[in-house]
């Protein structure tokens, strides 16, 4: 069984690409960007179709996902009439720059693409960081459970994003790494 995992996400101003980034680590996946007028290369849907899990990556914009990205889920409709991404894997991610700022949203939009296509979906698997003593670089500080969420406050250039949630993307892409081994 091939192992590939693909991450592919849009990234506007370069915060959700970081945390590309880390799940890529993680994971030992492959980037493909959106770009943005929303496309991917022609290799791009064929390295989709080969892989055995697929992790969406999006900024918030407005309380969901970019226009770009989902342009590019509305794209693979091509793949789903085919049902080439059927029982892939699937994980989902987003970064925005309120702590809340409505990403559930974004993710469970993914999760809906991915259950339009009937992928098997990942979610975080991670306990939340919710107590008195929690930090703000804690690990899965947002505490979030169907996907990976991220923040980066409005005025916070990407290299200024807090390590820890990068190192929450990279367990999370460690997840679905193991979850496809587990699987293959
Ligand atoms: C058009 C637009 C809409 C946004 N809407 C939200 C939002 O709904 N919630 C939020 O928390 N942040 C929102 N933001 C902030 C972005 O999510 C934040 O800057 C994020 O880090 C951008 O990621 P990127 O650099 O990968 O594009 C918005 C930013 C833009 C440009």
């Amino acid at each position: 069984m091939n192992k590939n995992i693909v991450i592919v996400y849009h990234s506007g101003f370069g915060h959700t690409r970081r945390v590309a980034e880390s799940v890529a680590e993680g994971s030992g996946g492959t980037l493909l960007a959106v770009d943005a007028e929303g496309n991917i290369p022609e290799a791009g849907w064929n390295a989709l179709d080969d892989a055995s899990a697929i992790i969406f990556g999006s900024p918030t914009y407005m309380g969901n996902m970019s226009w770009q990205f989902k342009k590019f889920a509305d794209a693979s409709s091509k793949a789903w009439a085919a049902q080439k991404w059927k029982d892939k894997l699937a994980g989902g991610f987003t970064n925005s720059a309120s702590i809340a700022g409505d990403k559930q949203t974004t993710i469970y939009t993914m999760f809906t693409l991915a259950q339009q296509h009937g992928m098997l979906w990942v979610g975080m698997g991670m306990m939340p960081s919710n107590v008195k003593a929690s930090k703000r670089d804690d690990i899965n500080y947002l505490s979030s459970f169907a996907g990976l969420a991220t923040a980066a406050p409005a005025d916070a250039a990407p290299n200024e994003m807090s390590e820890g949630d990068l190192q929450t993307a990279f367990l999370f892409g460690q997840r679905v790494r193991a979850a496809v081994e587990r699987l293959s």
